[in-house]
């Protein structure tokens, strides 16, 4: 193959598409799909990503550049990778290299720098400028510069600007003579982590033999090589380690190698965040009978090396994680590969945990918390190798591995598998999708399966996602699901009872402290925020910037936009009336703790939520107290209620229930659903039996009756009758699409503009069925209204809401409807964000 085709690491949309590129014969042994490449792209070099080869075409090549370098040995996309980036492409709407660069772990992030090396010293001692040729004599910082590069035979553009501050037009005349030659680099925004090692260059015997005729005055570096003996079977060992055991400096060590002792080099160390942590082993537990059924079903699969995907129904404390454990195993004796995707929020160190302590060594970890550097290297772990399991967040779906043999999607109903930036990708569509490309397995489990999801698997209408439902109604040490009692906070009230804590979670918490028995309490944060208002004027402290009210943060007693990150001091009295009773509001975890420790004196609580852990390992060390009993209660937001299981924990408490109940969001009570189903299922989970208290001011709703009596199908019922009757996923699919400008009249112009064309133009396709009617195609568009936050970052916005069914390609139609909007709008100030299945509608 002689010409690549390469897609340039610049979004936007005259890039969008693949250059021709010539293979340079000494590059074509490193050149695959996949490879990232240096290209030359106008004036620039480019990075950019090699997405098919080709023979040198019939035309002429003689315009076509050559690829100028290969970034690195191991190509870091791999053809199938390549693939399911063209796949995200046309399916979110995105930019092909947007969706590329989502794959891969900052650190590759590669910019061209500039480098300088001698040109030719004779030819170019001439100015051509004035058609003159005349030989300039060199000036002396010229000279310098000269040898000062010759020396180094190249430096970057960067350090030699260091190194003669003020000579720019000095350099800038040397390179238009030709005597200094630029060039571009690719250059990574991170390196690979080294170490100086020392390792013996004569065998141990000559090593021993010289011992004895070292000569007196060497007395430190015979101590040194006698140390590098002792640990013989450890070489190469570290040089900084060496150096801090014996307390001898580096002349020292080096003396020993200029003798030819010994060879001191630069070897790669990989940063492992769990290095030094000890995992105690665990073996497969003998599966319960229900178990057993669900492991057969998918090794089935597993081993027929098909595609398929399976959906697992598993009340909380089922066990379906021992599910995984054992079909990871079976995979990985099939010499494949498993990633294992967990919402970033219930990536505990207990999770991680349970894979290290069944699979050790081959296992990689990757989420947010994790350093550049680390996240590289557990990268790298997968890429060469040396891992067949990867346990991470939303993007580990993209690990490159090349004989991957199973997708498991933990609690898969979680909003955040949804990426909320470009490209805006759904972690579950692109497993199924990725899965089937390679014949691999899905298992999507949950204890409250998505609506989408689980309809789909009763439907098995749709032919690219008709997952098998596999399920497991009891839990896997035959203990009850916790028995739940809801309370009407607004009955409390009228008794009199003005605390945030119903007399039965009162009674409750009293007797589990008097037990030595644990406490789970939720807040749900969901539609609550920590705000600051004046309680004389009613004033509330809002974004200049964004329509929205800023959120007070006590660390640093200051207000703060969670949206373009505008910040100011607390104010002490109101800006608008001057009354002292300005304060912030929201039922915050503090507050809660505040009026716990009032309400049980000497009370130990944990609390958990976005103050408490921030910090690296943070939210590590917080589980591990209340796991050693440090702690009487945990108290938190929505990290409390996933994927723990501790088994003293007897009592979970919801401190209102309803709070998000009423946002502007179709999914409301599903996940309200999901979270109390998931917060319940907490307690209880080993010998002793659990109890659960709900507060609520709509006790009545049907979201918090059937989570109380743990019964999904019945919420499931209620909630698809509701989706039906407005035109909801599951009974149709969505696009959001957001127009924003800073002029609000033109938006608004721009906006009708946008939904006039998209119904003209589905109309001319002949797209006329009508949801009402519940027909098979049908596509209807709503608004241009106002987006719930209607000014953001000084910018106006408005969105429409495109509803459809059916199998025409909707999304081509708005992207190009839109992209011909944009190329129109004479200004470019015009932003079009396309949103397909959106998750979050606020
Ligand atoms: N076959 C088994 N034999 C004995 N104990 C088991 C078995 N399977 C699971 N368990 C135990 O049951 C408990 C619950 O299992 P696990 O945490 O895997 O449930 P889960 O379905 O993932 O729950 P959740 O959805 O609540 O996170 C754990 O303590 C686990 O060790
Ligand atoms: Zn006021
Ligand atoms: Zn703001």
């Amino acid at each position: 193959m002689e010409m690549a085709r390469v897609i340039v690491d610049v979004p936007s949309k005259d890039t969008d598409r693949p250059f021709d590129y010539l293979i340079p014969e000494e590059l074509r042994p490193w050149v695959e799909v996949g490879s990232r490449v240096g290209v030359p792209f106008g004036h620039r070099t480019l990075q950019g990503f090699v997405v098919s080869l080709h023979p040198r075409p019939e035309m002429d090549t003689a315009k076509m550049k050559p690829i100028q370098e290969v970034l690195d040995v191991m190509p870091p996309l791999s053809p199938e990778l390549i693939e399911l980036g063209e796949w995200m492409k046309e399916r979110y709407a995105c930019r092909y290299i947007s969706a590329l660069q989502s794959m891969l772990p900052t650190a590759l992030k590669g910019k061209a720098e500039r480098y300088i090396s001698l040109g030719d010293p004779e030819a170019s001692s001439m100015d051509e400028s004035d058609g003159l040729f005349a030989i300039l004599p060199e000036s002396e910082l010229e000279r310098d510069i000269l040898g000062f590069v010759g020396q180094r035979g190249e430096v970057s553009l960067q350090q030699l600007t260091r190194a003669f501050p003020d000579a720019a037009a000095a350099i800038k005349a040397l390179i238009g003579r030709g005597k200094l030659r630029e060039h571009q680099q690719i250059k990574d925004k991170l390196q690979k982590k080294t170490m100086k090692a020392v390792e013996l260059a004569v065998s141990s015997e000559e090593a021993r033999l010289s011992l004895a005729s070292f000569p007196t005055k060497a007395q430190r570096q015979k101590e040194v090589l006698q140390y590098i003996l002792e640990m013989e079977d450890f070489l190469p060992i570290s040089q900084k380690e060496l150096l801090q055991t014996l307390g001898v400096s580096a002349g020292t060590v080096k003396g020993l190698a200029d003798k030819g002792l010994i060879t001191i080099e630069d070897i790669e160390v990989f940063r492992d965040p769990y290095r030094g942590r000890h995992f105690t082993p665990s073996e497969p537990l003998a599966l319960t009978l229900e178990q057993q059924a669900v492991y057969r079903s998918i090794v089935r699969k597993l081993d027929e090396r098909e595609h398929g995907v399976f959906l697992l129904h598993g009340v909380t404390g089922s066990g379906k994680t021992e599910i995984y454990l054992q079909t990871i195993q079976r995979c990985m004796d099939q010499d494949r590969q498993a990633i294992v995707l967990v919402p970033e929020i219930a990536l505990t160190p207990q999770m991680v945990e349970r894979f290290k302590a069944r699979f050790g060594d081959r296992v990689a970890v990757m989420h947010s918390r994790l350093s550049d550097g680390e996240r590289y290297d557990e990268w790298r772990k997968i890429r060469e190798g040396r891992a067949s399991v990867v346990v991470g967040a939303r993007s580990a779906v993209f690990a490159p591995f090349d004989r991957l043999g199973l997708i498991i999607m933990d609690e898969e109903h979680e909003s955040s598998y949804k990426q909320e930036e470009t490209p805006k990708y759904h972690a579950r569509d692109v497993a199924v999708h990725r899965a089937s490309m390679t014949g691999a397995a899905v298992i999507l489990g949950s204890a409250t399966p998505s609506l989408e999801s689980y309809h789909a698997a009763k439907s098995q209408s749709q032919d690219d996602f008709a997952p098998q439902l596999l399920e497991m109604p009891s839990r896997a040490l035959g203990n009850k699901l916790p028995e739940v009692h809801v309370v009407d906070m607004r009955e409390e009230l009228r008794e009199g009872n003005r605390s945030m804590f119903s007399r039965s979670l009162h009674t409750a918490i009293s007797s589990r402290l008097e037990r030595g028995e644990q406490t789970v309490l939720l807040l749900n944060r969901r539609g609550y925020s920590t705000f600051v208002m004046c309680r004389s004027c009613g004033y509330v402290a809002g974004c200049p910037e964004c329509d929205i009210s800023l959120t007070y943060h006590q660390k640093s007693n200051n207000l703060r936009c969670h949206y373009c990150g505008y910040a100011e001091q607390a104010p002490e009295v109101c800006p608008d009336c001057g009354s002292e009773h300005i304060r912030y509001f929201g039922t915050g975890t503090q507050r809660v703790e505040e009026e716990l420790a009032k309400l049980f004196p000497g009370i130990r609580v944990i609390r958990m939520d976005v103050d408490t852990t921030t910090e690296k390992g943070s939210h590590e060390k917080l589980l591990k107290q209340f796991r050693d009993k440090k702690g009487d209660v945990l108290l938190g937001t929505q990290m409390v209620a996933k994927g723990l299981d501790f088994p003293d924990v007897t009592l979970v408490g919801v401190i209102t229930a309803d709070s998000a109940l009423n946002l502007p969001d179709f999914r409301a009570a599903e996940k309200t659903f999901q979270l109390l189903t998931q917060v319940a299922g907490r307690a209880g989970r080993h010998h002793l039996p659990g109890e659960v208290v709900i507060q609520s001011y709509t006790p009545e709703h049907y979201s918090i009756i059937h989570a109380s009596s743990h019964d999904y199908l019945s919420f499931v019922k209620d909630e698809l009758k509701h989706r039906k009757a407005l035109h909801y996923p599951p009974y149709c699919r969505l696009i959001l699409v957001t127009l924003s400008h800073e002029q609000l009249p033109l938006l608004v112009r721009t906006a009708e503009n946008f939904a006039a064309t998209i119904k003209y133009e589905s109309d001319r396709r002949g797209w006329f069925g009508s949801l009402d009617r519940f027909d098979a195609s049908a596509l209807d568009i709503l608004g241009p209204v106002a987006s719930p936050i209607p000014r953001l970052k000084n910018r106006y916005r408005f969105q429409c809401m495109i509803k459809w069914r059916g199998t025409m390609d909707a999304v081509s139609l708005v992207r190009s409807v839109a992209e011909k909007l944009q190329d129109s709008a004479r200004d470019s100030k015009l932003q079009i964000s396309i949103d397909v299945d959106p998750q979050m509608l606020m």
